[in-house]
């Protein structure tokens, strides 16, 4: 089993407050790992150790086996990709929203690879000259996708991108984001919904008060008897 990344005692501590504690637990690569727990426990912070958006205070996170710090800014935030809830769009056409990435690189986008690459996440190719901002929910989450692809990310990390939309556009994203886990894509998945992690994830790693108190296999945590895991199980089903 390859590991996309490892958490090696990794804590994160703010004026004393241990807001993650002493971590240690590994990412299958080509896997989705869904992390699911209450509000506060940790888990956008542990997402934003994953590219070094927050460095941890002890301990140590290996990237595909190297030391994170190993890595310079730039080829850590292409190689991991990250899309939020509400991701930003700039105020401009899609095509300029797909491009941004490259023109920092100081490359060219052309207009064959973006047109295709809304066809591969589901957006219909007359968007392309449209403005981002006008786009619905779930189209700007699908074009906040397509960026993070078009940057050949190897890891994705997702922080409850379907909170804010609709169920056929929850729908339509959670068949995507199985699509790109069959390319190999590691995802590493946020959500509040327990029934999107039991369908979605191969493991499911809980956490509460800064530390992950259970992980394993979806179906071992769905079926485990471990009192964090059945008190937010029930808590999540209200
Ligand atoms: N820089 C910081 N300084 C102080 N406290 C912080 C800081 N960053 C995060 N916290 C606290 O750490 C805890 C964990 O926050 P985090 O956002 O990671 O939780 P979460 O599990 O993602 O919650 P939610 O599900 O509500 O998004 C919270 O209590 C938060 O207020």
């Amino acid at each position: 089993m390859s590991y996309a990344i490892q958490f090696q005692n990794m804590s994160y501590t703010v004026n004393k407050q241990n807001i993650l504690h002493n971590i240690s637990q590994n990412i299958n690569t080509g896997a989705i790992t869904t992390l699911i727990g209450p509000s506060g426990a940790g888990k956008t912070t542990l997402l934003k150790m994953c590219n070094a958006l927050l460095s941890p205070t002890a301990g140590t996170i290996y990237v595909q086996g190297q030391t994170i710090d190993t890595f310079t800014p730039t080829t850590l935030r292409q190689k991991i990709g990250i899309v939020l809830q509400n991701a930003p769009i700039l105020r401009t056409t899609v095509f300029n929203n797909l491009a941004l990435l490259r023109h920092l690189q100081k490359q060219e986008l052309t207009q064959e690879e973006a047109l295709h690459m809304l066809t591969d996440v589901g957006l219909d190719e007359a968007l392309l000259m449209r403005q981002a901002t006008d786009l619905s929910g779930g189209q700007k989450q699908k074009l906040a996708i397509a960026r993070t692809l078009l940057n050949r990310s190897e890891i994705l990390l997702l922080d409850e991108i379907t909170s804010a939309l609709d169920p056929h556009s929850v729908q339509e994203i959670e068949q995507l984001i199985i699509k790109i886990r069959q390319k190999g894509i590691t995802i590493i998945w946020i959500t509040h919904n327990i029934e999107q992690a039991q369908k979605m994830g191969d493991y499911i790693w809980v956490m509460a008060q800064g530390q992950v108190v259970a992980s394993g296999t979806t179906n071992e945590i769905m079926n485990s008897n471990d009192a964090h895991v059945q008190a937010f199980l029930l808590g999540g089903r209200q």
